[in-house]
């Protein structure tokens, strides 16, 4: 039979190539091909089906993910998959699960933390999967706050031994994936003891907190420890997949080389030693590893959204304002819906770019910090916590935005939207709260402010060097299209960041006690945080469009993503851009007016720009979504696919509505 493509005419629209943008989009053609190669090899694969997952109890829907998982292990093993394609597979899968933390922090944290006689014994156990792992730090009374993690590991010089305690209910371990059920093994993060000392590399911490390496044996616990899954979480299906555990201990020994050696020691005589001038902010190095791995991914997760919502809005048919009988307009063709569609179009290319250059910096850093070169640490702190802030929360409002702009069907499971954004919102909270971690990058811009004269600002925040031409001098922009040039975009951008730095560095100068001053100021600090971030994202989107790009016309249609990126956030924050006195009412004005003339060049590549994510029918799990637009036989077809129209009359129909029929309620 000859399958019809509902959407080719807005394909023929096209005018780039396509194909080059699949390359831009995956970052190479090797990485286009391998992500192809596992996208299909789990589309294709009966096993990995999910449609049904939101129908699923809890006990049937772990089982499931369980099966699923260890059908992927089997996959890697039989088809002998590298750790790379390994984990394109999970990926793919789509389905929050156990080896997520295992390979995804648990490792990590051997491979950061450990001593090298550590990670050659653990790291082979781990990495053949002879031992599962989690990370357990977070506490049901302390998430954010680390430094304020209550259990205890006491050191006991007589056996040689640490004491692992949980001495109130609130140092109760809660949270942790994997932990629940399924793992062997924890990365548990405690307070050390040792001679009844709490140890702590700065005078002003009473104590931090340590990695231990504990085993939870043949998995029924040890003794003395408690362990279980936290329960039902928000959303069918979503992150139900995923066994977020409890863990208590009591009076729990543990040997003494199972404290993670690398950042610091305890000795057999039990004395303390930091080592070797490594900083005791190392031992959150694989949050800032995580970090980094959540903003390569989470454009994948918007484009998602996006490439289902843009495909319907290319498809459906609404009335126009002239006749509100006869539909004719494209729903995408609307101005009001092209304005919330197409920024989120741009970000997902946007967070794509800035996430390629995250990798690179982290990978810069890690190797500076084998090399014991702490020097770029806090910037790689600053910019994975901001740029997992901004990326993550964008993406969660938009995911919500693209349920909107399907309309109703937006909002049946069966869009694939709904579990998507239920799947996703966590990510706001885990790997640290987005507030939190905003508040942490307005440290760190606060500080390079403070020591200009005296410290030269480097990499992310280079910009504070030109403090004062930044402080003085206004935007030059006179006509539309003075706004679509990549320089003049990234000034107004540094000029905003750099004003609302100054400003709030000012204001907090002027308190006595700097906590105060920032605990009072918070609010206004995130707001320094969000401009720093969103110059970080909007230059390095100037930046790719330096390099060379092949492909028919594809540089052409990024050019645009960028300016549409831009001149979205010009509009949207045009208070600070006005505040600062960096532009005049006009000159926004002129940003808002050019941006429409962007939409309207958008528009022909709409659909060519979402094919470009080249996702599969699978991952996408999106009736209103499809590839072939096919939508309408298919939705109608996917309400009888669903379990509650197995028959006609519900359980309880008998029993509850005949009463009301028959007028026998007075029986029930
Ligand atoms: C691929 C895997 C799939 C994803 C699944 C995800 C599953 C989820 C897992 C989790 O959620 S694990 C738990 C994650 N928990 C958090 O993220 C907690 C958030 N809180 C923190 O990170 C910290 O407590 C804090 C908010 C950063 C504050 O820490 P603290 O109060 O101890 O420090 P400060 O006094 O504020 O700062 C001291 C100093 O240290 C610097 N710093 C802080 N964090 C880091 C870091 N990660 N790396 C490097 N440096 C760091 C900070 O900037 C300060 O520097 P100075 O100002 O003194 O120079
Ligand atoms: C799905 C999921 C998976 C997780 N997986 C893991 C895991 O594998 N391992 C693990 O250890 N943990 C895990 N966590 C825990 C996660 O890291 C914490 O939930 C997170 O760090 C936030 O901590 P909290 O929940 O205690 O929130 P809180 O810190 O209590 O925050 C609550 C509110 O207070 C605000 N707030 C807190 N502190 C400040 C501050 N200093 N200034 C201003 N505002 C503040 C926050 O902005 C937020 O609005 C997971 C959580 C979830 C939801």
């Amino acid at each position: 039979m000859e399958l019809v493509d509902h959407l080719r005419d807005e394909r023929n629209k096209a005018q780039f190539d396509v194909e080059a943008m699949k390359v831009v989009w995956a970052g190479s053609p090797q990485e286009l091909q391998l992500c192809d190669r596992m996208a299909n090899l789990v589309a294709n694969h009966p096993a990995f089906e999910k449609l049904k997952r939101p129908m699923l109890v809890r006990k049937e829907l772990f089982k499931n993910s369980l099966r699923k998982a260890a059908y992927a292990r089997k996959l890697v093993i039989d088809l002998g998959l590298s750790e790379e394609e390994a984990k394109w597979l999970r990926f793919y899968i789509d389905e929050p699960t156990y080896p997520d933390l295992h390979w995804g922090m648990f490792i990590p944290a051997i491979e950061g933390q450990g001593s090298e006689e550590q990670k050659e014994k653990w790291l082979p156990l781990s990495r053949n999967m002879q031992i599962i792992g989690c990370y357990a730090q977070t506490e049901m009374g302390h998430g954010s706050n680390v430094q304020g993690l209550e259990t205890t590991a006491t050191f006991d010089a007589q056996q040689d031994h640490f004491i692992i305690h949980s001495p109130t209910l609130t140092s109760t371990k809660w949270w942790p994936g994997g932990l629940g059920k399924v793992s062997t093994h924890a990365v548990v993060y405690a307070r050390l003891i040792v001679n009844g000392e709490f140890h702590g590399v700065h005078g002003w911490y009473n104590y931090y907190s340590f990695s231990f390496f504990l085993y939870l044996e043949d998995h029924s616990p040890l003794p003395g420890i408690t362990v279980g899954d936290v329960g039902l979480k928000f959303g069918n299906g979503a992150y139900n997949t995923m066994d977020n555990g409890l863990l208590r201990f009591h009076h729990v020994r543990i040997p003494r080389n199972q404290m993670l050696m690398r950042v610091s020691q305890v000795s057999r005589e039990g004395k303390y030693m930091q080592c070797d001038d490594v900083p005791r902010q190392l031992i959150y190095g694989t949050m800032v590893s995580v970090r980094q791995t959540i903003v390569a991914m989470v454009s994948r997760t918007l484009s998602r959204a996006v490439c289902i919502a843009t495909r319907y809005s290319a498809l459906r048919r609404q009335h126009s304002s002239s006749s509100l009988v006869v539909p004719c307009f494209l729903m995408i063709d609307y101005q009001s819906q092209q304005s919330r569609l197409f920024p989120l179009l741009a970000s997902a290319y946007a967070f794509k770019f800035v996430g390629e250059w995250l990798k690179w910096l982290y990978t810069d850093v890690k190797q500076r910090l084998e090399a014991n070169d702490f020097s770029t640490l806090p910037e790689a702190h600053a910019s994975t916590a901001g740029l997992k802030s901004l990326t993550t929360s964008a993406t969660v409002d938009g995911i919500e935005e693209c349920m909107k702009l399907c309309g109703g069907d937006g909002y049946l499971v069966s869009s694939g939207l709904p579990e998507l954004f239920a799947v996703s919102v966590p990510a706001c909270t885990y790997e640290g709260d987005n507030t939190v971690l905003m508040l942490q990058v307005a440290r760190f811009v606060v500080k390079t402010v403070s020591e200009v004269g005296y410290k030269e600002p480097l990499g992310t925040s280079s910009y504070i060097r030109r403090l004062n031409t930044l402080l003085h001098n206004n935007c030059l922009v006179q006509t539309g299209e003075d706004w679509v040039k990549g320089d003049r975009i990234v000034e107004a951008f540094e000029a905003r960041a750099a004003r609302m730095a100054v400003t709030c560095t000012q204001h907090l100068a002027k308190f006595q006690d700097p906590e105060q001053g920032f605990s009072e100021l918070s609010a206004d600090l995130v707001e320094v945080a969000v401009a720093h971030c969103q110059l970080i994202v909007v230059s390095k989107f100037v930046e790719k469009l330096a390099q060379d790009i092949p492909g028919k016309g594809v540089k052409e249609a990024l050019e645009v993503l960028c300016y549409v990126y831009a001149l979205f956030l010009v509009h949207k924050h045009q208070g600070d851009f006005l505040v600062t006195g960096y532009l005049t009412p006009k000159q926004a004005s002129l940003a808002n007016r050019q941006l429409r003339i962007l939409y309207s060049r958008l528009r022909p590549n709409a659909i060519a720009l979402v094919d470009a994510f080249n996702h599969t029918d699978h991952y996408l799990s999106s009736v209103v979504g499809r590839y072939d637009g096919n939508v309408y036989p298919n939705l109608y077809q996917a309400a009888f696919n669903d379990p509650f129209n197995d028959s006609h009359v519900p359980d309880g129909y008998h029993q509850y509505i005949h009463p009301i029929l028959n007028q026998t309620l007075a029986k029930l």
